[in-house]
């Protein structure tokens, strides 16, 4: 092993991060134990719909904070400044919009899967293919996660890569499997608290060792890292208000609002108003997230630029060198590089975690049981446990691609939720704001969105026009003189002046924009091929599966206007609480709350759909 091991860590380290994985450990086994001891799919996949608000908000902000956001963040400021911190400004909506539009709608069908959502809506393809849609999400994203912390650990302090891939895959898979999703729910709550410890330290130590909070300021002031609003319309400009302000809103809805991760926590809250009220408490936490990241990335500014670390490091990659200068900045300090590793692993668990769950939840939900209705409830919920372990060994296998791609981790999440999940989302918003989408424009949609996604992602990889700007090699340049600095904007925006055409130019588009540009294109196509094959008509559309967003846009309008604009009569009705009872094909997962053993035995999964496709 690296000699730099033993330098970084003491005893008292390998004994933090040993709590972190016992303490994990511990909860899963508990909730093996206790409870309904996870006998049933209602209390493995579902919490037995019991959680309340506060382990539910912190659990979903783990869902998709994780080590990538840790070590990508700091890097990205630490490389281009604080642009990025305006993405704040989109959890605003980003959260505000699935509160009061996604949660009702879903919540009120009393569904397990969102994708179970996209049957009620259109038909049982439709929703297959949003599954497996988001089976192909899931898996890529978990590689990223999975990959991040290993590498840069490896990177730095010489631990062996693929054994702590292999260490992570394996005590994420077995809390997952032994304690269901009140312990992926409780053990993220517990991570969450680690992840923010961890990196109120890093900040702590770091502004001590670099002279103050003045100093740090002065520092990373004329280095150029504080950047202002930039409101440069161009969307192939990569970090710009819009980019990140306006597109950013889609990526959080693709994930705050959709996404099988949080939709599956939403459901599990104990009533609907305790789900909007977690969705809410997740804003000033989210904020916190980022803003400690953000800050990370400038103290790192401050105390290192002007150094050049790679040689040491023997890898020029952003991401490492953030892992690098923190171990360096804890140096001497017994404990804190065992928290910040505890924090790294946390935020990489609870995410996996989650994402192990949920993906066991569709294919059980969407795949599994339509196909087998007779199944019994036992063997339903084993099934889940070797599902939820499958994935796990499946995730290793992704962190061997990940290992293969090699862009910023950050740019790579963010691109796989833009790419993918935009579609998904577009799904959603066609199903749920356009009653006259039927499921063939959905398909096609879909498909078109994936498609047009998929090409401008590859074309963007392929044409390397990222939109990123080209960097000098290390920030040494921002503490040279500022005419010098200025002789080098000057170049700099010479380079960007030279814009690329053409189908290069549709190539360049800000990653940040991938999410709300791919949700556009399947709601657009979805809408043509649905009005060419014969939009769907009032009576066949399932009640409470439509958000009258047009009705509630077009209030202005008189009724009868607005009646004909909208397609759907009962606007303002379309939400009210009788959607309770209606879908008879929920069954299995109506009001199981208090059901009784033989209920539970007794479920039926999927009974043959009601006919209402008739559109076609
Ligand atoms: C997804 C957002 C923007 C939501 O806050 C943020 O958590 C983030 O940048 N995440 C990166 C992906 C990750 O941390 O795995
Ligand atoms: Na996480």
């Amino acid at each position: 092993m690296d000699p730099s091991d033993q330098k970084h860590f003491t005893v008292v380290d390998y004994v933090i991060f040993a709590v972190l994985l016992a303490a994990s450990m511990a909860i899963g086994l508990y909730y093996a134990l206790s409870g309904g001891r996870q006998r049933t799919t209602q209390e493995f996949l579902m919490a037995d719909r019991s959680m309340g608000c506060l382990p539910v908000s912190l659990s979903l902000i783990a869902s998709f904070q994780s080590a990538v956001a840790i070590i990508g963040v700091p890097a990205e400021i630490y490389t281009h400044g604080t642009q990025y911190w305006f993405i704040g400004c989109a959890y605003i909506l980003g959260l505000i919009i699935p509160a009061h539009v996604f949660i009702p709608v879903l919540y009120r069908l009393r569904i397990s899967s969102a994708y179970q959502y996209l049957e009620l809506r259109f038909s049982k393809t439709v929703r297959i293919c949003g599954t497996l849609t988001f089976i192909f999400q899931m898996v890529i994203y978990m590689g990223v996660c999975v990959y991040t912390p290993a590498f840069a650990l490896n990177a730095v302090t010489g631990f062996e890569l693929w054994g702590t891939v292999l260490a992570t895959g394996l005590v994420c898979t077995l809390y997952t499997t032994l304690g269901g999703l009140k312990a992926v729910i409780w053990t993220d709550v517990f991570q969450t608290v680690v992840m923010f410890a961890g990196q109120l330290a890093v900040i702590v130590v770091g502004v001590l060792r670099t002279g103050g909070v003045s100093e740090v300021w002065r520092k990373v002031w004329e280095g150029n890292r504080i950047a202002g609003l930039d409101l440069n319309p161009d969307p192939t400009e990569r970090h710009t208000f819009w980019t990140l302000g306006v597109g950013g809103i889609f990526l959080m809805l693709s994930l705050y609002g959709v996404n099988q991760a949080q939709v599956q926590r939403y459901l599990s809250s104990r009533t609907e108003k305790e789900a909007v009220r977690s969705c809410y408490m997740v804003f000033p936490s989210l904020q916190l997230a980022l803003a400690l990241s953000c800050v990370m990335g400038l103290v790192m500014f401050a105390r290192y630029c002007g150094e050049d670390h790679s040689d040491k490091l023997g890898s020029s990659s952003r991401d490492a060198m953030v892992v690098y200068f923190v171990m360096d900045m804890l140096q001497g300090l017994p404990g804190l590089p065992g928290l910040f590793v505890a924090c790294l692993f946390s935020a990489a668990l609870s995410t996996i975690s989650s994402a192990f769950n949920s993906l066991a939840t569709v294919t059980m939900e969407d795949l599994i049981k339509p196909h087998f209705p007779a199944m019994t409830e036992a063997r339903a919920t084993l099934l889940s446990k070797v599902l939820a372990m499958s994935y796990g060994l499946l995730c290793l296998a992704m962190a061997y691609l990940t290992h293969l791609m090699g862009d910023s981790v950050l740019q790579v999440a963010l691109k796989i939720f833009g790419m993918v999940g935009g579609p998904i989302l577009g799904l959603f918003c066609l199903g749920m704001f356009f009653p006259w989408a039927n499921s063939i424009g959905a398909v096609a949609g879909l498909g078109a969105g994936l498609t047009v996604s998929f090409w401008i992602g590859v074309g963007s990889i392929v044409t390397r026009t990222s939109g990123m700007k080209p960097l000098p090699p290390d920030c040494r340049v921002a503490l040279l003189s500022n005419d010098t600095t200025a002789a080098i904007q000057t170049a700099l925006s010479n380079v960007t002046l030279s814009r690329p055409s053409g189908l290069k130019r549709f190539y360049s588009l800000s990653y940040m924009w991938y999410s709300g540009f791919n949700c556009f294109t399947v709601i657009l196509i979805g809408l043509i091929i649905s009005f060419i094959t014969g939009p769907m008509k009032e009576e066949d559309v399932t009640p409470g599966t439509i958000y009258p967003l047009l009705g509630k846009l077009l209030c202005f309008l008189p009724e009868h206007l607005k009646k004909k604009l909208c397609c759907v009569t009962p606007l303002g009705q379309t939400l009210a609480p009788p959607q309770r009872s209606s879908p008879p094909q929920h069954k299995e997962s109506n009001g199981l709350v208090g059901a009784s053993q033989e209920e539970m035995e007794s479920f039926l999964p999927e009974a043959p759909f009601v006919e209402y496709e008739t559109a076609v």
